[in-house]
């Protein structure tokens, strides 16, 4: 499903870059399109992004947050499983208490708080707490909306609408839609599917491409 794309490293550098006089937002949201379309996974981009967070240059450490905090707010679960983690908030933590960037210190601290408001109704993501620190005022435009992100892909030995066997011949395909699994002539089409912010072509089984394309009542 994930595929690491060389075009993610140099969306990061360009949305990073102690260059940049301002945010690179289409840099940024193109970022997360690739971690939304399955091009990169999760983990990989977060990693790359933890890098320039800890760089020297807090320019470039004050855009890499900005990165962060939009593939939280467009990546959905994707993302939310990777920084929900008590690993990944002790490494905030970390940085909040190594870095010598003022500016980065409280942006950190600023993001840790909007996420754990955020998360605060979902027991998944306790790991996520403003505490241990002073904190900034919760800024209310720290709404988190979280975007709809494609379902894991489930498995199984027999296509989920025909209930052919896998095999040498009969190969396996996925549903970007639903995530299930079928075989090429039940997923032979395909779609956009803008809802997951999927902009290209993907697999579809027929029903979802029925659901997805289905005629619009003049
Ligand atoms: O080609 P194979 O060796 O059968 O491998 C399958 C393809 O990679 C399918 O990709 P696709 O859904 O894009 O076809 C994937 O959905 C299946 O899980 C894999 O088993
Ligand atoms: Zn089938
Ligand atoms: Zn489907």
């Amino acid at each position: 499903m994930f595929r690491n794309s060389p075009n993610f490293d140099k969306l990061l550098e360009k949305a990073t870059s102690h260059y940049q006089l301002e945010p690179d937002w289409v840099a940024i949201l193109q970022i997360c399109d690739l971690i939304r379309q399955g091009d990169v996974q999760p983990k990989i981009a977060l990693a790359a992004i933890k890098k320039k967070m800890t760089n020297a240059n807090p320019h470039v450490a004050l855009y890499a947050l900005l990165v962060l905090e939009s593939c939280v707010k467009n990546c959905g679960t994707l993302i939310h499983d990777e920084i929900g983690t008590k690993q990944y908030m002790e490494q905030l933590k970390e940085l909040v208490k190594t870095t010598t960037h003022e500016n980065v210190k409280l942006k950190t601290l600023e993001l840790i708080q909007a996420w754990a408001h955020a998360f605060r109704n979902s027991p998944k993501y306790r790991a996520v707490q403003a505490e241990g620190h002073k904190f900034p005022t919760l800024k209310e435009s720290d709404a988190m909306f979280i975007a709809d992100t494609a379902p894991a892909w489930a498995d199984g030995d027999v296509c989920h609408r025909c209930r052919v066997t896998f095999g040498m011949v009969q190969r396996k395909h996925h549903c970007r839609a639903c995530g299930q699994v079928f075989c090429n002539q039940c997923s032979s089409k395909s779609t956009t599917l803008p809802k997951f912010g999927i902009e290209k072509e993907v697999r579809v089984c027929e029903s979802c491409y029925g659901k997805v394309n289905k005629p619009t009542t003049a």
